[in-house]
């Protein structure tokens, strides 16, 4: 649906040349919700801005429903992007006017007729809860409903792709969910497929179900949400991963385990999916001459699954911790030793 494929964008400022993306790629197929993270300066803009033709890269292609943008005339970008709808952080409402009337524009713009624009305002009002707001000016609203109004105004042209950027980073963490709980909700019941920008991870935990991960200009991870909170590679990747699941061993017991005189391994485990059902820990304990101390353990919902990590201890011979070791890798549950320093 939407192909970004090696595509460079320099700028030239003041202090010089900024590479705002190196050889960037990502593919997003219908139905996804996918999240680009990044912090400050990453380059998350700049490749949103390429997706909706706001911005051409040096090189590379951006592709939208098999059409290259940049082949494209004038009026046919128009007519693609009347299927991309935006949703912005600070909402780009006008406040002096009504939630009607700013929810009607993009169809005011278009020269619709009065009744299909009367018909099609009511239905986005009613799939964003705001019916009761139709006549209220902008200016009387909260932030969360702002970003409804926002929202319903992307809605409006009936889009195929909703491009999001930073939508939730002016809002509370309450009215995040709810509004995360809209996009997914547009996602689901209408179909669209979307593409956001966020630093915040807990945007792509609770909603993103492909993720890329970017720095200084460049994609260093991407993959399945799972896979990349599973087994993420990038330092930045974990960093980003810590801030919503914590997977560290608690540091006011870290010097109990070095206390721990006997031979011991720790050891972070994973388990995602199905994997959650496999009895590891009762099959450890099963290997003779090896002790199991739990040392920390959270657990986290992600898309339709839950992500339980473990920190354990295993206290035994280096040979008796190997084969414990193998008993876990045998029931398809992540794990890394950890080294207690
Ligand atoms: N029009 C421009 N002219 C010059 N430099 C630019 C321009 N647009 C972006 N940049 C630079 O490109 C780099 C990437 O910017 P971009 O806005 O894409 O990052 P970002 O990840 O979206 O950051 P933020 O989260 O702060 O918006 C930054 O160093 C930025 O200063």
């Amino acid at each position: 649906m939407i192909k970004v494929e090696h595509t460079n964008k320099t700028f030239s400022g003041k202090y010089g040349e900024v590479h705002a993306l190196q050889d960037v790629s990502i593919h997003v197929e219908k139905g996804d919700i996918y999240g680009i993270i990044g912090f400050s300066g990453a380059g998350k803009s700049t490749l949103l801005r390429l997706v909706n033709g706001l911005e051409t890269p040096d090189s590379g292609t951006v592709m939208v429903h098999d059409q290259d943008l940049g082949s494209l005339k004038k009026a046919e970008l128009r007519k693609l992007r009347r299927k991309i709808g935006m949703v912005f952080q600070q909402f780009n409402l006008l406040d002096s006017k009504t939630v009607f009337h700013n929810i009607a524009l993009p169809l005011i713009l278009e020269k619709a007729p009065k009744d299909v624009i009367e018909e099609k305002v009511n239905e986005v009002l009613r799939f964003v809860e705001l019916e009761d707001k139709k006549d209220t000016y902008v200016s009387q609203l909260s932030g969360g409903q702002k970003q409804r109004v926002g929202i319903a105004r992307a809605l409006t042209t009936t889009p195929d792709i909703l491009l999001c950027d930073e939508a939730t980073s002016a809002l509370d963490p309450q009215t995040t969910e709810s509004i995360l709980k809209l996009l997914k909700k547009i996602n689901k019941e209408m179909g669209v497929t979307i593409l956001l920008i966020t630093h915040q991870m807990q945007v792509v935990q609770m909603i993103c179900n492909k993720v890329a991960v970017m720095e200084n200009g460049k994609v260093v991870e991407s993959g399945s949400v799972l896979d990349v909170f599973g087994k993420p590679q990038a330092l930045v990747t974990k960093r980003f991963v810590q801030t919503v699941i914590n997977d560290q061993i608690p540091e006011s017991i870290v010097s109990l385990v070095k206390e721990q005189k006997e031979h011991f391994q720790v050891e972070r485990l994973k388990f995602i999916g199905s994997s959650v059902k496999r009895p590891v820990i009762s099959d450890i304990c099963q290997v003779e001459g090896i002790v199991v101390n739990i040392l920390g353990a959270t657990v986290q919902e992600l898309q339709e699954n839950v992500m339980c990590v473990f920190i354990l201890q295993l206290i035994g011979s280096e040979d008796k911790i190997c084969e414990a070791e193998k008993q876990i890798d045998a029931n398809g549950v992540i794990r890394e030793r950890v080294e207690v320093i």
